[in-house]
């Protein structure tokens, strides 16, 4: 499959209509056909029954021995969903004809979890060939990862079809970046559908998982190119991120640098939901663009209300992480199943 099904696969997207109601695309082949198609609940039911099963259960082996992979998986899919919708575009290797992989770009050289999503598409293959996209399993391992790390239990519609091509000219400038100021961060979602309630609850997703050094050491050093720390920093924050960030990085690879969990505010311990809005509130978010939902007042209110509402905090989380897994989607008869989710079939 060349270029040009990749490009008119590209268009296809562009044009179809956006309703609010995110995984409805009526897709128009010709003046007369009209194919309505969406995703639906449970949609492998008769095609292959284990599918949703073996992820979940793939999952839940994997998570005792290695919690990190929830975490892993929900960046993975914002990383997918993100850039043009959840189409597994993320997961596909660069290629020798030029289609450079979103993988190897600057903004997702952390990304980690690949070979989970891997390993669970061989075991899905071994029982139903060519019939579950990676897209799915994705989006599928992501929220059974997240519910076992303590946040919400969302229902996921399913039918998703996988990309032909991965967008590394968009990645490069559409993932947006922890530097960023409100305003920024702000248009970037707007951009994809998120307003500022749906935003601020889409960060809370950094109430699970690690930020490495390189990510916020500007912050604690040469802010903005001031040579001096970044002067929303609480003192004695500044002081401990200081003694788990040196002033630069003699580390060998990302795996060996250290980090800091972003969730966590030190009294509690890691808990999904409030512990993040709270670190918020206090002067203690990890990235720049956390620490800028303060600075605005719609947004602070809505960190505010998190801090202090968990369960609200959680339906609306499972709400947007429901809105999120459908951006934009391919349903049939765009894309395809792939075998490999790193390959093209
Ligand atoms: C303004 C928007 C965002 C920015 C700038 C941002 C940036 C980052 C950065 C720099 C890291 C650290 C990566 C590393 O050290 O390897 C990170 C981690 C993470 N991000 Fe985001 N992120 C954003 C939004 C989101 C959203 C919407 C989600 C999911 C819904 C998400 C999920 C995660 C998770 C779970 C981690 C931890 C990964 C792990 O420990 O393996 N992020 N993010
Ligand atoms: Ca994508």
């Amino acid at each position: 499959l060349g270029n040009q099904s990749g490009e008119q696969q590209k268009n296809d997207r562009f044009n179809s209509s956006r309703s609010s109601i995110s995984w409805i695309h009526p897709i128009i082949l010709s003046n007369k056909e009209v194919i309505d198609s969406t995703l639906e609940y449970d949609y492998y039911r008769d095609s292959c029954p284990q599918a949703e099963y073996i992820v979940r259960s793939s999952i839940r082996f994997l998570y005792k021995e290695q919690p990190n992979v929830a975490p892993a998986l929900l960046r993975l899919l914002f990383h997918d969903c993100f850039i043009q919708g959840c189409d597994a575009s993320v997961l596909l290797d660069s290629t020798i004809d030029g289609n450079q992989s979103e993988k190897d770009t600057v903004p997702n050289q952390t990304l980690k979890g690949f070979h989970v999503i891997e390993n669970i598409k061989a075991e899905i293959e071994a029982v139903c060939p060519a019939t579950v996209s990676c897209a799915d399993i994705l989006v599928l391992a992501a929220r059974d990862g997240l519910v076992l790390a303590g946040g919400p239990y969302y229902p996921l519609t399913t039918g998703r079809r996988d990309s032909l091509v991965s967008f590394a000219n968009i990645a490069a400038s559409e993932v947006p970046s922890p530097q960023d100021d409100l305003s920024k961060t702000l248009t970037s979602f707007a951009s994809k559908g998120f307003d500022e309630r749906e935003t601020v609850s889409l960060l809370g997703a950094h109430s699970v998982g690690v930020a490495h050094c390189q990510f916020f050491r500007s912050r604690l050093y040469n802010f903005s190119g001031t040579g001096l720390p970044d002067p929303s920093l609480e003192p004695e924050f500044l002081h401990l991120m200081r003694s788990r960030c040196q002033s630069s990085d003699d580390s060998k690879s990302h795996t060996e640098e250290p980090g800091m969990s972003m969730g966590y505010d030190g009294a509690t311990g890691p808990v999904f939901g409030t512990n993040y809005y709270n670190t918020l509130v206090l002067g203690k978010g990890i990235l720049h663009a956390d620490q800028q939902l303060m600075a605005g007042e719609g947004t602070a209110s809505w960190v505010e209300a998190y801090a202090s509402d968990e369960s609200l905090f959680r339906r609306d989380f499972a709400q947007v992480m429901m809105k999120l897994s459908s951006l934009r989607v391919l349903t049939k008869p765009l894309g395809q199943i792939r075998l490999n989710c790193s390959r093209v079939a």
